[in-house]
């Protein structure tokens, strides 16, 4: 069917969601079906200036073809003469980062962060199936459906969620893997290797390389130094000594992910 062209005046606009560095993201709703939808504002000035036209060009090419239970829709986009729109899904339950803050412990007991690794896995099996990789599987990124499913949202573009201390101070190297953080190619392993930070992150309640300042961070990633707390389960720990492998060859490929006690054990 054809494509219907948008435009600004299509929606009301609701609050905003949260500040990125091209632009914000509000509520919204078009008029006509009343559907609700998240509006992502990029301004074509900080755009050209940070010369990243060709990564905003690829994420829409890419996301707008994507169909799957834990990927965000990009249902569509449109522009000015400033600004460049995209319509993106409206997840109802804002960020896993905003979640984890919100557990009193601020970490999740073992059954639920191993639901949200088997979704994530199964995202990312879709996404390298057709060649895409490094999505920014980090919390911030993550958004929680209105049945409390996870959403990859691939806000790109280093967003500054409206409190999250973690992005000024840590800044991105939390995630990365020794071959990015090394400024070497990097293939769809480190996807396994983010699976590995994030599965940390939810059973600790925080990364497992941070630290004071940027080369600690660097220092501990490229040695693979981290330590697991006591209460963490053995298998768990499997689990994750299986994904923070210095070789990226040697990561636990997805397939095997679903078959690893830890993650099937857990399966509804
Ligand atoms: C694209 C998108 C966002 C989205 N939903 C939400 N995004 C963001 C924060 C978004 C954001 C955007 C840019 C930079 C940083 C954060 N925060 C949200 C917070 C929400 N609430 C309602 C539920 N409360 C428990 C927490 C606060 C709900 C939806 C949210 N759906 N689709």
């Amino acid at each position: 069917k054809e494509k219907k062209s948008w435009s600004l005046s299509n929606f009301d606009i609701g609050r905003p969601l949260g500040r990125g560095k091209f632009g914000n993201v509000y509520l919204a709703r078009e008029k006509e079906s009343k559907f609700v939808v998240a509006l992502k504002v990029l301004f074509k000035k900080q755009i050209h200036e940070s010369n990243v036209e060709h990564q905003v060009r690829r994420e829409i090419e890419i996301q707008s073809h994507l169909r799957h239970p834990h990927i965000l829709r990009l249902y569509g986009y449109f522009h000015d003469d400033a600004r460049i729109y995209l319509i993106l899904e409206y997840a109802p339950k804002g960020t896993l980062f905003k979640e984890l803050q919100s557990q009193p412990l601020k970490r999740f007991n073992e059954p639920t962060s191993a639901i949200y690794i088997r979704s994530l896995a199964s995202a990312l099996q879709y996404l390298h199936e057709r060649d895409v990789i490094h999505r920014d599987i980090k919390p911030e990124n993550l958004l929680l459906g209105h049945k409390g499913d996870l959403k990859i949202a691939d806000f790109g573009w280093s967003v500054h969620e409206p409190n999250s201390m973690r992005t000024t101070l840590c800044g991105t190297l939390d995630y990365l893997p020794p071959e990015m953080v090394q400024g070497k190619p990097h293939t769809k392993n480190v996807d396994l290797w983010s699976l590995g930070v994030l599965c940390y992150e939810l059973i600790v309640g925080r990364a497992p390389f941070l630290a004071t300042d940027y080369d600690e961070t660097y220092k501990k990633i490229i040695k693979v130094d981290y330590k697991l707390p006591e209460f963490v389960s053995r298998a768990a720990a499997h689990f994750i000594s299986k994904l923070l492998v210095l070789n990226p060859q040697q990561r636990l490929p997805l397939d095997q992910v679903f078959l690893h006690p830890w993650v099937a054990a857990h399966i509804k």
